[in-house]
């Protein structure tokens, strides 16, 4: 029997526009997920929403579209820390994607292995609680001392005004950190106030890579109100182009498919490949935003 899906929940975009901006060849699409489906790989019992089924053929299909070449595919909440979904994704990517999983303190050195051969090459800690009920920051300690010998990575996901009481702990992982949404900054505030500073001095202390992602999750002003214009998402553009001006290196861009948890519209996916040239103005950024830097990270050694 299949759950249904969560009061107001939004299916992703089904007819995205072809966008203008033409993708740099070598494109990774560093943050999106896979949803089941379902009937296959059915959803966490401890989950806070329930999604609707967006496959890996969906997400191919997607990428295909857009002109993305890889995608780094990361566990979402409702799936919990099991990570079949996603690494069953990754293995039929034919070596075009990438994963990002869930797991446990008391995961085996030979779980880890496994997802480390099916191309996992990091773990998620959650802090946001609509999504997560909080885990002891030791237990997450024990799954970054045991991740860091495989050279894998930690990605945090938090929201800016808890940033204050995280910041230590996150500096005390003995891993890479990387940080989905650029900390989720509140863009009503300015861009050279005293919270994202806190975010940029964080990110410089700890070597940090940051996703500029989700502009559609983080905009007030929300999307184009005029039919037609690709201009949307205008209030988050300073914040990213602010993160990929001072962390040039360490910067990923994704899509966020299929855009969880929105309530009050879905995004037209093509528009989003068009935020791209706002927020990395030159070539060379674009090349480091969407080729260079998400290679280093997830496919190193290897050529796009
Ligand atoms: O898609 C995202 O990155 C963000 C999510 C969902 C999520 O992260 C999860 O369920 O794990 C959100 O803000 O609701």
């Amino acid at each position: 029997m299949t759950a249904p899906k969560t009061p107001g929940w939004l299916d992703w975009h089904a007819d995205p526009s072809t966008p203008r901006f033409r993708l740099p060849p070598g494109t990774v699409d560093a943050h999106c997920h896979v949803f089941g489906p379902q009937a296959e790989f059915p959803f966490a019992p401890e989950r806070k929403y329930t999604p609707c089924d967006a496959s890996k053929e969906q997400l191919f299909a997607l990428r295909d579209h857009l002109g993305i070449s890889r995608n780094v595919i990361v566990q979402a909440t409702c799936h919990g820390a099991d990570n079949s979904a996603m690494v069953d994704a990754v293995r039929a990517s034919g070596g075009r994607a990438r994963g990002v999983a869930t797991v446990r303190p008391e995961v085996s050195d030979a779980e880890l292995r496994e997802l480390d051969a099916a191309g996992v090459r990091g773990v998620r800690f959650n802090f946001v609680r609509r999504l997560v009920d909080a885990a002891p920051h030791e237990a997450l300690s024990t799954i970054a001392r045991k991740i860091a010998p495989l050279g894998w990575h930690v990605v945090l996901y938090f929201e800016a005004a808890d940033l204050p009481e995280l910041a230590d702990f996150f500096g005390s992982l003995p891993a890479p950190l990387v940080v989905d949404h650029m900390g989720r900054p509140d863009v009503r505030k300015p861009v050279d106030g005293p919270e994202f500073g806190r975010f940029l001095r964080f990110v410089e202390r700890n070597d940090v890579w940051v996703k500029v992602s989700c502009p559609e999750r983080l905009s007030v002003s929300g999307p184009p109100a005029l039919h037609g214009e690709r201009h949307a998402y205008t209030d988050v553009v300073p914040f990213a182009r602010r993160v990929v001006s001072e962390f040039e290196d360490r910067v990923l861009w994704g899509t966020d498919w299929p855009h969880p948890n929105l309530t009050d519209h879905m995004p037209d996916d093509g528009l989003l490949v068009d935020h791209v040239p706002r927020i990395a103005e030159t070539a060379a950024l674009q090349r480091k935003l969407l080729v260079d830097n998400p290679m280093r990270l997830y496919w190193p050694g290897e050529t796009a």
